[in-house]
């Protein structure tokens, strides 16, 4: 099977009312402020404005999903945490006790938990828990793709029925989320494929690998890109086969989201790395999707920053984190909130009888 033009995700994203723009930029002007003085505040509110269509846009209804799922290249030791958390995490997130939890309350956005194949059985069941699974866990890409083609196109397919068939219609923000154990190795394997850089400038700690251990995943990341080199010729090695050779159930998921919210003309806020490497692959299978996109923050993982480098973007938060799970683009929704308030609600330099610029 190959990925023809004709599939879902080649399809483009609304165009963007580039009326709005120039009428919420003119609003931005008249505001009771020295121009651009609420830096990228005022791109935030302006963007919303044109996504929206709308010179005064809101970002009441966020819609969070997290996908879950394992990975074959766990067994390489190439992370600080053992596999069987991945499945103990979707537990938590179920539960309520993960750091998404507590931010998607304080944002009061709704929460779902994707679950795209864990190499246990859950064991459990949960309101917000949706399953859909592919496969238990992905195969270990150091000795041989990490997915098939079908099941590569049912994990990009999980994020776009995520999109479609359950996130409320006028949702004004997505935020995507991810978690599997092992996954900054999946991302950074993708990112070194895509990108041409060499694994040693993407490959970190991940959830807290010391010098040794990140050597480790560094040489096993070169090997399977190794064997990736030798079995394919290189111009079979397009995006949709990187993904397939190297990603993770969870990472394609993403990027379906990524792209069907896109398409249904709603903006996503991207986490860190691994959420990042997810968008570019979407950015990669299609291009205008990276206008809708919104970077919420550096994390502390080696690649990213080459990553974002790559996209031309610069992320609006550093917060020194490197979690994971949505929880840095959930704390970009009260940001942009601010940005629409003030956008908003600010007193124009006529309605304050405050004197303009000279
Ligand atoms: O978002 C990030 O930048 C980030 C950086 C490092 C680790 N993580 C999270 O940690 C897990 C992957 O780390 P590792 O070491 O198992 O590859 C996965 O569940 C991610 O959500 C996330
Ligand atoms: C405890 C824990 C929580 C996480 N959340 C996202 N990735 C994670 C990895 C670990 C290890």
């Amino acid at each position: 099977m190959t990925l023809t033009t004709s599939a879902w995700h080649s399809l483009p994203p609304p165009a963007l009312d580039q009326q709005i723009r120039t009428r919420a930029l003119e609003h931005q002007a008249m505001l009771t402020k020295p121009p651009g003085a609420l830096g990228r505040l005022e791109q935030l509110a302006v963007q919303f404005a044109t996504w929206q269509g709308c010179l005064k846009p809101k970002c009441d209804e966020v819609a969070i999903a997290i996908f879950a799922g394992d990975h074959g290249i766990a067994n390489e030791g190439v992370s600080a945490f053992p596999q069987a958390v991945t499945v103990e995490m979707i537990r938590n997130f179920v539960n309520g006790g993960a750091a998404i939890n507590v931010l998607a309350k304080q944002a009061n956005a709704n929460l779902w938990i994707v679950n795209v194949g864990t190499v246990s059985p859950l064991g459990f069941e949960g309101e917000n828990l949706i399953d859909a699974t592919i496969a238990s866990g992905t195969q270990n890409f150091l000795v041989q793709p990490a997915m098939s083609e079908s099941e590569c196109l049912s994990a990009l397919d999980a994020g776009r029925r995520m999109i479609q068939d359950i996130v409320p219609p006028g949702t004004a923000l997505f935020v995507g989320g991810e978690m599997g154990i092992a996954n900054t190795t999946s991302a950074s394997a993708i990112a070194s494929l895509i990108l041409d850089v060499s694994p040693a400038q993407l490959t970190g700690a991940g959830t807290g690998l010391a010098e040794q251990g990140i050597a480790h995943k560094c040489k096993i990341i070169e090997q399977a890109i190794q064997r990736i080199k030798i079995s394919s010729q290189k111009s079979d090695l397009n995006t949709f086969e990187i993904l397939r050779q190297v990603g993770g159930f969870e990472i394609a998921a993403l990027c379906g989201a990524y792209i069907a919210a896109a398409q249904a003309g709603i903006p996503s806020a991207v986490d860190g790395f691994i959420a990042t490497v997810a968008a570019l692959v979407a950015v990669e299978l299609n291009p205008a999707v990276r206008d809708w996109l919104i970077f919420s923050h550096q994390s502390e993982e080696k690649g990213h920053q080459i990553v974002l480098a790559h996209l031309g973007v610069d992320p609006l938060l550093n917060l020194k984190m490197r979690l994971g799970e949505g929880s840095g683009a959930a704390l970009a929704i009260s940001v942009i909130r601010s940005a629409l308030a003030l956008h908003a609600e600010m007193a124009t330099f006529e309605e304050a009888a405050v004197s303009n610029q000279k």
